[in-house]
């Protein structure tokens, strides 16, 4: 996803909820609703309002797909055509109710939305949009082909209405009301656990994935979701028009329905909104330059790049924007309790065990044969010069990488072949090297992830995860910043609210990839007193770090490795006494022991 539409996700994470929010809302849908049914409109002023209504729905559904979960999706026009011909031959050749027909569209564009999404268990970004298209080029084939089922190039004529909204006025209110609660839910979603969980695949995938969550479900669902909105806008237009055939559900208008989320704004529905009535009002204002040829098309084209190049965020985002300047600061509310640790629970007394671990990079043994033992409590250094195998060791534990061979059990559990978020749920917690918090997303929000991991303390109950949210960010003294955008955090900050995220999911063990790196000497400081405190706690920690003041002053046991070999393992004094740690570290050639 682009970097504009993150900060523009950005700024709407920031945003306070409005207490008047909700009521202005429906009172201005039920305005537009009234306007609809009051007001006499002839057939052209119908078609522009019908057509703006049932394309901002299925734009809406690119607002949670392309939006909250950073997937791109050329294809929305094919499931707009899904549920437009749904509804359309359902009735006139099946004789099926108009609802029956909405419903079977919505679940087919749904079906074959997860289809799609499924596409992203290996494609992303250019290949996926690749693959969109190819679908959306498919669609249109069969449509225009499948002559005996589609009618072809021909379409579909006659499609009624149902019946209560037969008339234009009455079916008008019934699409604005459709709009007006599918874009309630939307703005809802991105603050409910599915929308949190799009929201951190969107920021950072990898870091996401070991948050606990299900990368690969979340953006089925994203695309899923995205096409039943898409299956919706159709079959209302079908009704709408009585009419429908293979052109209106083209490629072309797969990149109109693009152009009009990325034009409004494609981190907010009302943006969604907006950029629709646009790119379908800016023709119809410029009809009456179509005398002189070309220049019609060369205003409109200039002024959507106009609009795109000076707000990038789109439109709605840049006003929303100027009202942020003018937001005041909020005040923090506390949580109230203490963070609790379980510590992994009770069990044997060793929290991790792996034996003969490897992970090769083709030639490479980056971890040659690795032994590693745990115990539950206290803290456990893994070090080594550079290069020496260590990230590489923690990426295998925490399942970034599958191993070569060995195994590895936490808490009496085989976890060595199982995909990162079923690793968290296990009871493994960890953070990285280079910090991979979800930026457009605030403190809260972040550690809101860990709390919300499956099978964690709090259930899904929504207070309780954000009071232990809450706790966790009071654990590592940042509630004060809890309602802040991460992005604008120091890079100490940064560290502990990784940190806190980790606290938050209640692991087992705590695997942290140079927490130290790149902080000050007081920030140091910090970061010792907070491991202190965590191990306090009675929760067990494997810690990576160059800094062998840091090492030696928190961890009572250390591991050595050198060229994927372990050199040594045992009580910190007596390892950094060793003399193959002393020769591995100024840099004489080491001789392997077990
Ligand atoms: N994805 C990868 N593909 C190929 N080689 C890799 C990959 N990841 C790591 N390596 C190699 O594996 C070896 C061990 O790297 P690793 O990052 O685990 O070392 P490290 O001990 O963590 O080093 P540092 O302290 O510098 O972070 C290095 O030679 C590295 O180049």
């Amino acid at each position: 996803m682009s970097t504009t539409a993150t900060t523009a996700a950005a700024a709407a994470s920031a945003r306070p909820r409005l207490r008047w929010g909700v009521p202005a809302y429906v009172v201005f849908v039920a305005a537009a609703i009234v306007l609809a049914i009051v007001v006499p409109k002839t057939g052209y002023v119908f078609n522009i309002s019908l057509q703006a209504t049932t394309y901002a729905i299925a734009v809406l559904g690119l607002t949670i797909v392309l939006g909250l979960c950073g997937q791109i999706n050329l294809a929305q026009a094919a499931f707009f055509g899904l549920g437009a011909y749904a509804v359309g031959l359902g009735q006139t050749e099946h004789g099926l109710n108009f609802w029956v027909c909405l419903l079977i569209g919505s679940g087919l564009a749904a079906l074959f939305g997860a289809l799609l999404g499924a596409s992203t268990l290996r494609l992303g970004g250019h290949y996926l949009a690749m693959v969109t298209i190819s679908f959306q080029q498919i669609l249109t084939l069969v449509l225009i082909n499948w002559i005996p089922v589609t009618k072809g190039p021909d379409g579909v004529r006659a499609i009624p209405r149902p019946a209560f909204f037969a008339d234009g006025s009455s079916y008008l209110a019934l699409c604005i009301a459709v709009l007006g609660g599918l874009g309630y839910l939307v703005w809802h979603l991105r603050d409910t656990r599915l929308g949190r969980a799009m929201r951190a695949v969107r920021d950072n995938e990898l870091a996401a994935g070991v948050a606990g969550i299900d990368v690969y479900r979340t953006k089925v669902t994203a695309f899923a979701l995205s096409a039943v909105l898409g299956g919706i806008g159709g079959g209302l237009f079908a009704g709408g028009f009585a009419y429908v055939s293979p052109d209106q559900f083209s490629f072309a208008e797969s990149v109109v329905f693009l152009t009009m989320v990325l034009l409004g704004g494609v981190a907010s529905p009302i943006g969604a909104v907006i950029g629709t009535g646009l790119l379908i009002l800016i023709p119809e204002w410029l009809r009456f330059l179509k005398s002189i040829p070309g220049l019609y098309l060369a205003i409109y084209g200039a002024a959507v790049i106009l609009i795109v190049l000076f707000m990038p965020d789109g439109i709605w985002g840049f006003v929303r924007g100027q009202f942020d300047r003018f937001k005041r600061a909020t005040a923090p509310s506390a949580s109230g309790d203490a963070l609790q640790l379980s510590g992994g629970g009770v069990g044997t007394d060793t929290v991790l065990e792996v034996r003969k671990l490897s992970k090769h990079f083709g030639g490479l043994k980056a971890v040659d044969e690795v032994d590693l033992t745990i115990k539950r409590g206290g803290v456990h250094a893994l070090i080594g010069p550079n290069g020496s195998g260590k990230t590489t060791t923690l990426n295998v534990l925490s399942g970034l990488y599958k191993a070569t061979s060995g195994t590895i059990m936490l808490n009496g559990q085989d976890i060595t072949s199982l995909p990162p978020h079923v690793r968290t749920k296990a009871g493994l917690g960890r953070t990285f090297q280079n910090i991979r918090l979800w930026r457009s997303m605030t403190a809260l929000e972040n550690v809101m992830v860990g709390a919300e991991r499956p099978g964690s303390p709090v259930g899904n109950d929504p207070a309780s995860v954000v009071a232990r949210a809450r706790a966790a960010l009071a654990f590592v003294d940042l509630e004060h910043r809890a309602d802040e955008v991460v992005a604008g955090f120091s890079y100490g900050h940064q560290r502990a609210v990784e940190i806190a995220r980790a606290l938050a999911s209640d692991p087992a063990l705590l695997l942290l990839d140079e927490p130290g790196a790149g902080l000050n000497s007081s920030e140091k400081v910090e970061l010792r007193n907070l491991l202190k405190r965590i191990s306090a706690h009675g929760l067990t920690i494997l810690i990576i770090d160059h800094d062998m003041t840091l090492v030696s002053e928190v961890a009572q046991h250390i591991t050595v490795l050198n060229f994927g070999r372990r050199i040594a393992d045992g009580h910190s004094a007596d390892v950094l006494k060793h003399p193959d740690v002393i020769a591995a570290y100024l840099g004489t050639a080491p001789d392997v022991a077990a």
